[in-house]
């Protein structure tokens, strides 16, 4: 590195010291904290960016400033790679060093030896996107990002505002393939291949009207903006984050599905209607409805990822079977992880997918995804998408022009290349993933509650530990026993037995500073117990904080 380069990092970096006693790892997804602790971090992200787009040919690489279901005071930082997908995981470790450099000489160090361990030519310059959810604290971070992209000389950084997760991957991958990437490109391919798809419903009904909890952040303002050019489908966006409502404050995807309770602002005037609630930073997507016969209006019925995954799976099954023996040839997959509800992971077997499971986090099932013709993959938790393989795609566009047009072979391969272009192949969307439910909801006639007959959840039960060093669980790649501490998997065998269809493991979090218990069992009074139990040995084997 020249001197010039290695003075402009020290120069930047005495702006953002790290501030004491912090420890951070890039976790699940990106790394998260206090926002008033993070300016050194996204700024070290800002440096980490650039470097990666000049490794990749000075490719465009995102940067999103956001914590997505975690609460209003905190922030987070995490990468897009060129295709749109999570930063490569070899990265990481890079992420984790530079983030906990406790000067800017050690920063400078660590810098230098990367640089040259991975051969990256640094004169060039590389190209990074910087979007950010509504956090207020976003702002600061922004800027202390753009100074880290421009402290490595010729380093060009865009702020592309405040933006979904998924629409700055989507742009991110849409701008590295050559195509038109601004946000109006999103939402017109989002409009134009919505349409499509409802030009192709046999039958055509009434719908009726959506209810959604934009969890007061970015997805209910990007969704305001988008169905004002549809429409085919009715939506009341509820938890704008207008009518002083707080980011996640008991609203949002990640309170429904682990609460399952309604997110406030809804009750019993929405018995029965079909609801949704997006995340955070919208890269999540539940479904919901009030049960008339539950008292108080606030329990829901739940559809989870895995009802999502199951719909989407039923849909693309049914186009490949009317293609007939070509399209069953297709490897159609689903990943899932260790949280996937037990009964959803036998209705997708049962209709004869495949099914693999994945670590948690998008990272991990998108990879595994890739290695089918169509993969399903989705977290329990709402996060998920379709991948076409671009071989696959090439078959469905040939196809195209040799079925008949109006055929119902050349319906169902339309169809299918709608889906593709509608659903996010960059990483999971809430708003792309509502869209598909919508229509394909349109094409079955279904009502939310129909579609909730596809199969009955197994009652489950999730809840957070505090232990005083959440490192101290350590678990197999599978995620679902505990290596250490020791014994404890031995404890949680024990009290597993005791119960019908008795399921449960824990792993700490790479999100929040908690160990995560899931239980799951015939009766919800046994799940409740069974994670009551797991949970009491947690804190018996690692103290509580
Ligand atoms: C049980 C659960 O929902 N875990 C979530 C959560 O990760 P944890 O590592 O469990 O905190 O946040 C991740 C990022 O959003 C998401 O990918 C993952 O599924
Ligand atoms: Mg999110």
């Amino acid at each position: 590195m020249e001197e010039t380069q290695i003075a402009s990092i020290l120069k930047t970096s005495e702006l953002y010291p790290i501030p004491q006693s912090i420890k951070l790892s890039y976790g699940t997804a990106g790394f998260r904290a206090d926002a008033s602790l993070l300016e050194s971090t996204v700024y070290r992200v800002g440096i980490l960016s650039s470097l990666r787009s000049l490794k990749l040919n000075s490719s465009t690489v995102g940067l999103m400033i956001t914590a997505s279901h975690n609460k209003v005071s905190d922030n987070g930082v995490k990468v897009s790679d060129p295709s749109g997908g999570m930063l490569s995981q070899e990265w990481e470790p890079f992420a984790d060093q530079i983030a906990n450099a406790s000067s800017p000489k050690e920063l400078v160090s660590l810098i230098k030896d990367f640089v040259e361990k991975k051969e990256i030519a640094i004169e060039k310059g590389g190209e990074v996107w910087l979007g950010r959810d509504t956090r207020l604290s976003g702002e600061s971070l922004l800027r202390a990002a753009e100074i880290g992209v421009r402290s490595v000389l010729g380093s060009v950084a865009v702020d592309v505002g405040v933006l979904t997760t998924p629409q700055l991957h989507w742009m991110v991958r849409a701008k590295n393939k050559g195509l038109n990437a601004t946000e109006s490109d999103y939402f017109e391919n989002l409009i134009t291949s919505f349409k499509c798809l409802i030009g192709l419903i046999p039958v055509k009904l009434e719908s009726s009207k959506l209810v959604l909890d934009g969890a007061n952040g970015v997805g209910g303002l990007k969704m305001e903006v988008l169905i004002r050019s549809l429409s085919d489908i009715d939506v009341e966006i509820r938890n704008t984050g207008r009518d002083g409502g707080v980011l996640n404050e008991g609203v949002g995807a990640d309170f429904v599905q682990k609460e399952k309770v309604v997110p406030l602002g809804f009750g019993l005037k929405d018995v029965g209607m079909r609801c949704a609630s997006f995340d955070g930073d919208a890269d999540r997507l539940v479904y919901f409805y009030i049960p008339s016969e539950s008292c108080g209006g606030d329990k829901v019925e739940l559809l989870d990822g895995d009802k999502i995954l199951s719909l989407f799976a039923l849909f693309i099954k049914e186009q490949l079977n009317i293609i007939g023996d070509e399209g069953k040839k297709c490897r159609l997959g689903v990943v899932q992880t260790a949280y996937a509800n037990g009964a959803s992971t036998d209705y997708v077997k049962e209709m004869g997918l495949e099914v693999v499971f994945a670590k948690t986090g998008v990272k991990h099932l998108h990879e595994k995804a890739e290695e089918f013709d169509v993969g399903i993959y989705f977290e329990a938790n709402g996060h998920g998408t379709i991948l076409f393989s671009e071989c696959f795609l090439s078959w469905l566009v040939g196809k195209q022009k040799d079925y008949s047009e109006g055929s119902d072979k050349h319906n169902a391969v339309s169809r299918l290349v709608a889906v593709s272009n509608l659903i996010n192949q960059a990483v999971g969307d809430a708003l792309s993933g509502l869209l598909l439910v919508e229509v394909i909801l349109q094409h079955m006639g279904w009502s939310v509650q129909k579609w909730n007959e596809l199969y009955k959840d197994l009652p489950s039960k999730q809840v957070k530990v505090e232990v005083p060093d959440r490192t101290a669980v350590v678990t197999t790649s599978e995620e679902t026993e505990a290596l250490k501490p020791l014994g404890i998997q031995d404890a949680i065998n024990g009290e597993i037995k005791k119960y019908q269809r008795g399921r449960a493991f824990i792993r700490p979090s790479g999100t929040e500073d908690v160990v995560r218990v899931y239980a799951e069992a015939s009766t919800q009074e046994a799940a409740d117990s069974l994670a009551s139990s797991v949970a009491q040995l947690v804190k018996s084997f690692l103290g509580s904080s």
